[in-house]
């Protein structure tokens, strides 16, 4: 049995997307992705007692101009150029989601995250816009698996947390894009309005929802909808020359929260686990 989970970071270029998910490492600005890699691993260390052992597993990718690329791949840095390995999607009939030839690693604390991390972020897609000094180019999706099994009572649970920082949503005029930039403003665009396609097809309930559109919606099919939980934080920035993007970014998420998109259903038999969810929290 699996839970799944997507945490979003939504926003304008330059509103603090990256710094929400990732922080400021060394400084003691934790970002999401280090807070939920601590309380899990506090939740593992805890459930010890009572006979549970847990495995993890991270990967990192980054979905740029609708390409796949491992940022964990040996070898792996930013001036390589685009193509190489074509990483390719599949979803088996239980609904887990393997990505080829992507680079997987064992963890067993925070600081293994840690490094994984700073690892990924050199490897990472940036760019410089008239928003960003370092602008984000690309998705970035973070994938733990978690695998626990109980030796008292022979239960065994699984569950999938992705962690994601989506590419900066912005005009073009305003980004100052142009060539290959524009090329990327353009993908950026176009797969933020596939995801949104898609999560307002799944409130409607219709019955056909446009998950192949994009890398990123097909990606994460099986943990958007039906028994997942996702939530999604939109950042906006205070800037009075912002005001235009930030309407647009307040209006989306306005309508992603009105959003019910199904019943988030505990998965785990664990006497411990609480369920106090039972919506897919948006916004
Ligand atoms: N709450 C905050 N406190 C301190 N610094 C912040 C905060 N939010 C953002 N920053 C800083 O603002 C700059 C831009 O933020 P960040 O790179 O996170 O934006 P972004 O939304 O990820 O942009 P892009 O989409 O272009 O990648 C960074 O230097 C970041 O450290």
């Amino acid at each position: 049995m699996d839970t799944r989970v997507c945490i979003f970071a939504y926003g304008q270029t330059g509103s603090g997307k990256t710094y929400t998910m990732m922080g400021k490492p060394g400084r003691d600005q934790k970002g999401i992705i280090p807070r939920s890699l601590e309380q899990i691993f506090k939740t593992s260390q805890s459930l010890e007692s009572q006979g549970w052992k847990y495995c993890m597993q991270a990967s990192m990718l980054e979905i740029y101009n609708e390409t796949i690329r491992d940022l964990l791949a040996p070898g792996r840095s930013s001036s390589e150029m685009p193509g190489g390995k074509q990483y390719t999607i599949k979803h088996d009939s239980q609904g887990n989601t393997t990505v080829s030839d992507l680079t997987t690693t064992n963890v067993f604390s925070t600081a293994d995250v840690t490094s994984l991390l700073e690892k990924a972020s050199h490897s990472r897609s940036v760019g410089k816009t008239q928003m960003n000094e370092q602008s984000s180019r690309s998705h970035f999706v973070f994938t733990l698996k978690i695998f626990g099994s109980n030796e008292s009572t022979g239960q065994q649970v699984q569950g999938v947390l992705n962690l994601i920082d989506l590419a900066g949503s912005e005009r073009l005029t305003k980004s100052g894009a142009t060539g290959e930039r524009l090329k990327e403003t353009q993908a950026i665009n176009k797969s933020l309005s596939a995801l949104s396609d898609v999560i307002f097809a799944i409130a409607k309930n219709d019955d056909h929802v446009p998950f192949r559109n994009s890398k990123l919606t097909y990606l994460l099919q099986p943990c958007l909808g039906g028994d997942s939980k996702t939530l999604m934080f939109v950042n906006v920035s205070p800037e009075a020359s912002s005001a235009g993007e930030t309407l647009c970014s307040l209006r989306f998420a306005s309508r992603v929260n009105a959003c019910e998109i199904g019943v988030a259903r505990r998965q785990t038999q664990s006497k411990s686990s609480s369920d106090n969810s039972n919506r897919l929290s948006y916004g």
